[in-house]
């Protein structure tokens, strides 16, 4: 779908406008040995409905780029819009709430609340925004049957797989209609059965209009995505269409 949006856009008809931009973006750490360029002058575009998978070696910069686009981190140059909205733009609490009501961010480690159950740790971001109580429920557990956990709402994080924890990550992710997922190794810690269902689900996401955008070691995620983009010493480079 996403492909098809970009065919048309570009053929000059109208299309819709790309849901994330990043352009000409440079993240360097200075420290007092040396300076990394961990992101070096990336450009890409990309669309709701999107799944973006970047791979990489370990320290090619994939993470720093997610850090970036999630607005935990603030480039040194170039620019990020995400919807529209220039995140260099946004002071601190301006990325917060473009976090809370635009994107979600899942980790390798799912950094759930152990002392909450799965529906309460889905319903906290909605808390944060104001819902009342009934409504960050019913919200959360909708996103709970969305992501295939229906039924397990009321366990607590150490009464769920690593792969279904994962799921309760990403709902909490994309609770309250988020239609930006970022993903940095979201199946590190999942065996291959884990790693392939949460990439197919995934996949249905983005099917729904999700744009999501997977750094992954794993390569099976180029088996599910819509464009694979390589990560070489902080540089991008579109490597192949995996789905038309
Ligand atoms: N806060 C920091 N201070 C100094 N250097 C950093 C910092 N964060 C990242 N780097 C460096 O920037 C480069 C890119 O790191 P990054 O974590 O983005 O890579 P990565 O591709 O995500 O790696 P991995 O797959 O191992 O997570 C690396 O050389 C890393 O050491």
């Amino acid at each position: 779908m996403a492909n098809q949006q970009r065919l048309l856009t570009t053929t000059g008809s109208l299309g819709p406008p790309a849901l994330l931009d990043v352009s000409g973006l440079h993240r360097a750490f200075v420290t007092p040995a040396e300076t990394v360029c961990a992101v070096r002058d990336v450009t890409f575009s990309a669309y709701a409905g999107e799944f973006v998978c970047i791979y990489g070696a370990s320290g090619s910069g994939k993470s720093t780029l997610l850090n970036l686009i999630a607005g935990l981190d603030v480039a040194d140059s170039g620019t990020i819009h995400v919807n529209g909205v220039d995140v260099g733009a946004l002071d601190e609490g301006g990325r917060a709430r473009l976090r809370l009501e635009t994107i979600g961010v899942v980790f390798q480690d799912h950094l759930l609340i152990d002392e909450f159950t799965a529906w309460e740790n889905v319903a906290l971001p909605l808390e944060v925004r104001g819902f009342t109580g009934a409504e960050a429920r019913a919200s959360a557990l909708a996103e709970l049957e969305r992501v295939g956990l229906a039924g397990l709402e009321d366990r607590l994080p150490s009464q769920l797989s690593g792969g279904q924890r994962q799921r309760v990550g990403i709902a909490r992710a994309l609770v309250g209609q988020r239609r930006v997922l970022l993903a940095d190794e979201p199946t590190g810690s999942l065996d291959s059965a884990n790693s392939r269902a949460l990439f197919a689900l995934i996949r249905k996401l983005c099917d729904q209009g999700t744009l999501a955008v997977v750094c992954s070691h794993d390569p099976m995620c180029q088996e599910f995505a819509d464009t694979v983009y390589e990560m070489v010493d902080g540089r991008l480079r579109q490597r192949e269409v995996a789905r038309l």
